[in-house]
């Protein structure tokens, strides 16, 4: 069994119904999670758990919202095992700036796996990408553990 920290932030919902969408995955296998909306209380602390991940929308022009810059300076350290998601939308700036806040948080963290970019709801066609990214993850995890 994996312990998953799952740490968002969602104005909107997207990024709250993609983080919902990976918690179900990693519970339905067996997985223990502790689904956390950045901003509702103090941060979990990351070292009780075997990976975090996190879940950030991108705001003006490829920003990082506050919150999230908060909540990274509220953890103050890197944890080895980060795996990074987020919802944006083309429209703000095309590819270019697409999920550029969860390009930039998934450098900080040094995160063995590339993001997930989400555009605006996961629901739909998009919920393939999220399980297969997901499971990704999961493996990522897993081989970490066995090291
Ligand atoms: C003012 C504004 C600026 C935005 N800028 C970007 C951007 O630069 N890149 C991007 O991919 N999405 C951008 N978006 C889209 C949001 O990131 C997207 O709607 C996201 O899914 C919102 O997440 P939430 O529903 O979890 O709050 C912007 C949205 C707004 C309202």
């Amino acid at each position: 069994m994996v312990r998953i920290l799952i740490c968002y932030a969602s104005f909107s919902g997207n990024t709250k119904e993609t983080a919902e969408i990976i918690d179900d995955i990693f519970s339905t296998k067996g997985h223990s999670t502790l689904l956390h909306r950045i901003g509702s209380g103090p941060a979990p602390d990351p070292s009780r758990f075997d990976a975090m991940l996190v879940g950030t929308f991108t705001w003006g022009k490829g920003k990082t919202p506050e919150i999230v810059k908060d909540f990274v300076y509220e953890i103050g350290y890197k944890p080895p095992s980060v795996y990074v998601f987020g919802t944006g939308d083309t429209q703000f700036g095309g590819d270019a700036l697409f999920c550029h806040a969860a390009e930039k948080l998934a450098a900080f963290y040094h995160s063995s796996f590339e993001p997930l970019k989400i555009e605006q709801s996961p629901r739909g066609s998009q919920e393939k990408t999220v399980k297969k990214w997901t499971e990704g993850v999961l493996n990522q995890c897993l081989k970490h553990l066995t090291k």
